[in-house]
């Protein structure tokens, strides 16, 4: 696998559609006792129709907090989300609840987050379209239940409760009910977290599967490099911020033989800041300045030291 960094202005040329994830300078800060935490501190992200990405970032640097305003269920304190055309800061009470039946299914870490434990595997899954009121007559819910168990692989559990399924195969449900209205977007907060590799793996391509099928645009936070690894967008966030992005692309060589190609960018943001890699930083011992120089193609940064010093 190579790897080489470029700069890329965030979102890249003019998409040919808008974005269905459209998040510019967003901020969160959550004040407690009278100390502010800021959770987001000015975050981009745009995520195009279709797309499957994976956000990374260490532990406290805003993943679950970015996950929790996409879903509706907290308002950032600035900034501007937009998913699918609805602008998440001034949406109503009653547009959130619209919002959340019709526009997002979210996919927790936490198995018994996802299902109703007194509710069969279908009775799960049928449940969002009773709601919703969509799909009427019994025999078109039923048949759509048991497409979707069939298209997550799960056809076997459908009169399960979710105390006689397996991890996995609660999470593959949880993400049957989850696009089950066919919403536009589906977020998954760490969905591999309390599963062991191979059901994770499971998981994955269950997710990967429903995001190729039924084309739902598809965020998911995670831990997990195995799962990083295997989508074509990675987005790092550190500090509330996007720093970089990690994009895969198969090559096939001379020989025929397919490669992954990854290659890293720094983000770029409106008024020109971008966070170097850590690794970069390290490696040159980068600290307080740099120094800046603009050629004709490229910007190069050098530390700020005299030589011999
Ligand atoms: N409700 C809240 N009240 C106060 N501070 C909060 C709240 N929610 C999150 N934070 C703080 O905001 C920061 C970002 O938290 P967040 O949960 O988004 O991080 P994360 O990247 O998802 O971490 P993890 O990987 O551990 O889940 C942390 O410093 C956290 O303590």
């Amino acid at each position: 696998m190579s790897a080489e960094v470029d700069v890329a202005t965030a979102g890249g040329a003019a998409p040919p559609e808008r974005p269905d994830i459209v998040c510019e300078d967003l901020v969160r800060v959550f004040s407690t006792e009278g100390v502010e935490v800021q959770a987001l501190q000015g975050l981009n992200l745009h995520v195009a129709a279709g797309d499957l990405v994976a956000v990374v970032g260490a532990s406290g640097s805003g993943k679950s907090t970015l996950l929790t305003i996409l879903s509706g269920l907290d308002r950032p304190t600035a900034g501007s989300a937009v998913v699918a055309g609805v602008d998440l800061l001034t949406m109503t009470n009653a547009q959130r609840t619209a919002y959340q039946r019709d526009v997002v299914g979210f996919v927790w870490q936490q198995t018994g987050r996802n299902l109703l434990p007194y509710l069969t595997a279908a009775e799960n899954v049928a449940l969002p379209l009773v709601v919703a009121r969509r799909t009427r007559g019994t025999r078109a819910r039923a048949a759509r239940v048991a497409e979707l168990l069939e298209l997550m692989g799960v056809a076997e559990v459908h009169d399960r409760l979710p105390r006689e399924m397996s991890g996995g195969q609660q999470q593959r449900v949880a993400i049957a009910a989850a696009v089950a209205n066919s919403p536009r977007v589906l977020l998954a907060d760490e969905p591999t977290g309390e599963l062991d590799e191979e059901t994770s793996a499971a998981v994955f391509e269950a997710i990967r599967h429903v995001n190729r099928e039924v084309g739902v645009t598809t965020l998911i936070v995670t831990h997990d490099p195995a799962v990083a690894e295997h989508v074509r967008r990675t987005v790092q966030i550190r500090d509330g911020r996007t720093s970089t992005e990690v994009l895969r692309r198969s090559t096939v060589d001379e020989h025929g033989r397919e490669h992954l190609v990854a290659e890293e960018f720094a983000v770029l943001d409106k008024v020109g800041r971008l966070q170097l890699p850590h690794g970069f930083v390290e490696a040159l011992d980068l600290r307080d300045r740099v120094r800046l120089g603009l050629e004709e193609d490229h910007v190069s940064v050098w530390p700020d030291r005299e030589e011999g010093r």
